[in-house]
């Protein structure tokens, strides 16, 4: 079982497209944006292309794959139509989510524990592309030892319901609650990832989790962009994160 102190920083860039939709111009570049990324310490750049097109776009994931200094984490549903893209990229990381339409934002993690079967043939297909295949999910032990079930090597935890809890005693039943998931899935066997509403007020407790291989984070990073520049918000969070996991708690 790995406790190492070791975390990565996996910058999501959705909400640089995001901002491009909203007016359909050609800035601001998410590409752009990966560049900088990494000049200023990503380890890893993450896209979600979602079915319905809201952000990111198929010229943005077949660019970025060819320009990535790092390597691409590619967020995706399983659907035939995904699948089939992702089989073109051949992306170093697959993460399969969960998605609906109608959602602000990705609202819960994906029930492989229900769908078995439907997971395994998609790990098990992706996997022969030679990409690492992780599956978003609720820190949630049935879902953790179905995630090691189905043959993905590696989990992240969606970690929304922390970055929504409002009162203190709602944070730390939503930390313990990720840390248990950090140690089941590490017990399992799987690399263990987290992300989803992490931002500069509550990113420390997370990162100090031993064990977490990587940090998925977007929103705020863009967000923060807009006053310190996107290489300021993404050497401001790794700085952050890295101090936070090599302390002693
Ligand atoms: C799965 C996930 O957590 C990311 O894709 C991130 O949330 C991107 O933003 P939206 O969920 O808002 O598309
Ligand atoms: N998988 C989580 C992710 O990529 C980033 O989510 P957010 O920081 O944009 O909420």
């Amino acid at each position: 079982m790995s406790t190492s102190n070791r975390i990565l920083l996996g910058v999501n860039i959705d909400h640089v497209a995001t901002l491009r939709q909203a007016r359909g111009t050609r800035y601001p570049d998410p590409v752009k944006a990966a560049l900088d990324a990494e000049e200023a310490g990503a380890d890893g750049i993450t896209v979600h292309l979602r079915e319905d097109r809201r952000h990111i776009q198929e010229r943005d994931v077949l660019l970025l794959k060819d320009v990535l200094q790092t390597r691409m984490n590619f967020e995706m549903g399983v659907t035939e139509d995904m699948m089939q893209f992702a089989e073109r990229i051949r992306p170093a990381h697959i993460c399969l989510v969960p998605e609906t339409r109608q959602e602000l934002t990705t609202e819960g993690g994906l029930d492989v524990a229900g769908q078995e079967a439907r997971i395994k043939a998609a790990v098990e297909r992706l996997s022969k592309i030679g990409s690492e295949v992780s599956l978003f999910i609720d820190a949630d032990e049935r879902q953790i030892q179905a995630s090691r079930r189905v043959g993905a090597p590696a989990i992240e935890l969606h970690t929304g319901r922390y970055a929504d809890a409002t009162t203190p005693s709602e944070v730390a039943d939503e930390l313990q609650r990720i840390i248990d998931g950090v140690n089941c899935g590490l017990h399992e066997g799987l690399i263990v990832n987290a992300g989803h509403g992490l931002h500069y007020h509550n990113v420390e407790a997370v990162a100090a989790i031993k064990g977490i291989n990587e940090l998925n984070i977007g929103h705020a990073l863009v967000a923060h962009a807009l006053f310190v520049g996107f290489k300021g918000a993404v050497a401001e969070m790794k700085a952050l994160i890295l101090a936070a996991a090599a302390m002693d708690r």
